[in-house]
């Protein structure tokens, strides 16, 4: 008999847990027999081969679906409903939907309607529960449960369960947290797929985790028109994207793209004067790029003489201006042209018919593709690349100055002409910037494909032209944008969320944010906030859940080399991930003097898993290790302009220590 059946009954914990184990060893074995099932299932019955390829990938991938991880439990909760519905009494809440051989419900994906009230019920609001139960879990096996009583008024019971999953050793990459989603990273979970959120919150907030938490929710819950349309995330970087990358997948969704903004956008590095990023990031840029592109348009000064046969067709001048007004502004320039060329191939296809024939749509698109149509629309609505226009308006300061108009002043004109001008649009060396005024570009010369939903982190680094790249790839979708003003450390990052829904085009979307955070421990929290008044003044200082008494070394390093070992040896001898963060210009000279023992450097682009890491200081958002060990502060801050901010973001990475080395004087507000 299913457990579920017999635990209303029981009172004695031990029986009370052997009857769940029983109740996840069945549902074990229904998942068993749901995936041999599918297993079972042949794809012959498709027709041709092309379908039968398809259907044998949605079948494998179905099958891949039905894994039961053996580390990680089908179910941690369960409700004990209050309400005489067609649903069972009693549910249990899991990462995926699990029945028996009669279509009986064992395990309720946590993402359905019902599975909502495990994570928001109260004792104020039990929205039909009696009993939330909480299970605790090593590896994939039951270990403990949690009772708490919903129908009987009074406050919210503390759960160890879940204070114990917080205080859990952080190793290897980021983990789900279904079990564990609080009441308000549920409301963002949960909302609707119409809807753009942006979350602010203080570091360890749980914003990454509830980004990729609400595109699983989406996935399940419009599966079809996002199977269609796409979802995609973008993070800072590709370290960080190799550490979020099993979240989703452990929630059963692995076709979602995972992704930066480079990696969108195309990898131009050419290094650049931050100043003239800033101005090529700035939204004031957008109409000068209209403006190029379209001043490419020449006015005509000639007709079209088609001939056929003997026969000669002639569009005057006059008609041909008209079209090519006519068609401006209305049409991308893509379209356009070939628009162009179509409505010259009709004038002459009227021509055709006034003096007696009758020519088909046939005609009309080989007049469309003839010589003389070509070669006029090419002499005055010419076939442009992206990397044209730019490259004009780089070289250019005549055409510059006539696509600025009044939008960017002789300064920042004169900023960005590049000194040296390359040859050719094809040897133009281009930079991270350029990047999105290509992408700019290139929506306005054809429509960028768009998609359902897209998730941005640390959206508050992003230039407002790299903001609008993302927001038309889901401008008939919505978008989750997610990060924290304070740490802002690019020359364009936001003031305000407001800025950053506008650039993206969701001037209506709702900011929301997030308080308590479950990474940095109070006390470490509270010594990085030291700089909220420098870096983010109207920002209030963070909340952490952990007390993590203890958890905070600050430390003069008078012999660098010989603290920082020992540093790292205390950290070894304890259990968990080690992150040693340095100022980006000391990775080298910090790995050497660490050669004894056995570490490895993360890079932009590395998937590197390993216990002891050198983490560069810019490379450090969003990341988090057990021990951190920070390396000269006042370098770090040096480093850049928004240096305290890069500091601020380095101060909250740990999660159960964090050591500060300085041989230098620390900054004034850390003292
Ligand atoms: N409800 C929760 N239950 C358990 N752990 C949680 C919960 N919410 C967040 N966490 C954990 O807290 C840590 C920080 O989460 P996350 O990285 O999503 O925060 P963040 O707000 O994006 O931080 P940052 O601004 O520093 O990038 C992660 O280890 C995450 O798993």
């Amino acid at each position: 008999m299913p457990a579920h059946q017999l635990a209303p009954d029981i009172t004695d914990p031990a029986e009370t847990l052997a009857a769940e184990r029983e109740h996840l060893a069945a549902s074990r074995a229904a998942l068993r027999a749901m995936r041999e099932h599918a297993r079972s299932l042949s794809s012959d019955a498709a027709g041709d081969w092309v379908s039968q390829q398809i259907l044998q990938a949605l079948l494998d991938q179905r099958v891949a679906a039905l894994a039961d991880h053996s580390g990680t439990p089908l179910f941690f909760g369960r409700l004990d409903r209050a309400v005489d519905d067609d649903l069972p009494g009693t549910i249990y809440v899991g990462r995926r939907h699990v029945h028996d051989d009669r279509s009986r419900p064992l395990v309720i994906d946590w993402r359905a309607p019902v599975s909502r009230a495990f994570y928001q019920a109260s004792p104020s609001d039990p929205m039909d529960v009696a009993l939330r139960r909480r299970f605790g879990y090593h590896g994939g096996d039951l270990t403990a449960y949690e009772d708490e009583p919903l129908d009987q008024g009074g406050a919210p019971q503390h759960s160890r369960l879940l204070t114990e999953e917080i205080e859990r050793p952080r190793s290897g990459p980021m983990r789900d947290i279904v079990a564990t989603i609080q009441p308000d990273q549920d409301e963002i979970v949960r909302s609707e797929l119409d809807r753009t959120v942006c979350v602010q919150g203080a570091p360890g907030t749980g914003k990454t985790a509830v980004g990729l938490h609400r595109a699983a929710y989406l996935l399940f819950t419009h599966r079809e028109k996002l199977a269609r349309s796409g979802v995609m995330i973008v993070g800072p970087n590709r370290a960080f994207l190799s550490y979020i990358s099993s979240v989703l997948p452990a929630l059963g969704e692995v076709k979602v793209d995972q992704t930066t903004v480079a990696g969108i956008l195309g990898d131009h590095s050419a290094p650049e004067d931050p100043a003239v990023s800033t101005v090529k990031g700035d939204a004031r840029i957008a109409p000068v790029l209209r403006r190029a592109l379209w001043m490419h348009i020449v006015k005509p000064t000639e007709g079209v003489l088609f001939t056929k046969g003997v026969n000669r067709y002639r569009v005057a001048d006059h008609e041909v201006r008209e079209v090519v007004a006519s068609l401006r502004g209305t049409t991308r320039y893509g379209p356009g042209r070939a628009a162009l060329a179509q409505r010259l191939a009709h004038l002459v296809l009227v021509r055709m018919e006034q003096r007696g024939e009758s020519p088909d749509d046939r005609v009309q698109d080989a007049v469309a593709r003839s010589k003389p149509v070509k070669q006029l629309v090419e002499q005055v609505w010419p076939k442009l690349t992206p990397q044209q226009v730019l490259h004009r308006l780089f070289s250019d300061p005549e055409f510059l100055a006539a696509a600025a108009k009044d939008d960017l002043t002789a300064a920042e004109q004169a900023l960005l002409l590049w000194a040296k001008p390359a040859k050719s649009h094809r040897s133009a060396k281009w930079s991270a910037a350029d990047g999105a005024l290509m992408d700019e570009l290139g929506d306005l010369i054809e429509r960028t494909a768009p998609l359902g939903h897209l998730v941005v982190d640390e959206a508050q680094d992003l230039s407002a032209m790299q903001l609008r790249a993302l927001g038309r790839r889901c401008r008939t979708g919505s978008a989750t944008v997610l990060g924290d003003l304070a740490q802002g450390t690019t020359p364009w990052s936001a003031r305000s969320w407001d800025e950053v829904l506008t650039h993206l085009g969701f001037e209506d979307g709702a900011v929301t944010e997030l308080t308590l955070g479950f990474r940095v421990p109070r006390e470490v929290l509270d010594y990085a906030a030291r700089l909220l008044p420098a870096v983010a003044p109207d920002l209030a200082a963070p909340q952490s859940l952990r007390p993590g008494v203890g958890s905070l070394s600050v430390r003069p390093a008078p012999d660098p080399a010989t603290s920082l070992t020992q540093a790292v040896r205390e950290a070894l001898s304890r259990e968990g991930s080690i992150g040693v963060i340095v100022p980006d210009a000391s990775v080298a000279a910090v790995s050497e003097s660490l050669s004894r023992l056995d570490h490895r450097v993360l890079s932009p682009d590395s998937v590197e898993e390993h216990r002891l890491l050198v983490i560069p200081a810019t490379l450090a958002k969003g990341l988090e290790y057990d021990h951190v060990i920070v390396v000269e502060p006042a370098d770090i801050v040096d480093a850049e302009p928004r240096g305290l901010a890069r500091l601020y973001v380095v101060l909250t990475r740990a999660v159960t220590s964090l050591t500060v080395l300085h041989t230098r004087e620390l900054p004034a507000q850390l003292c």
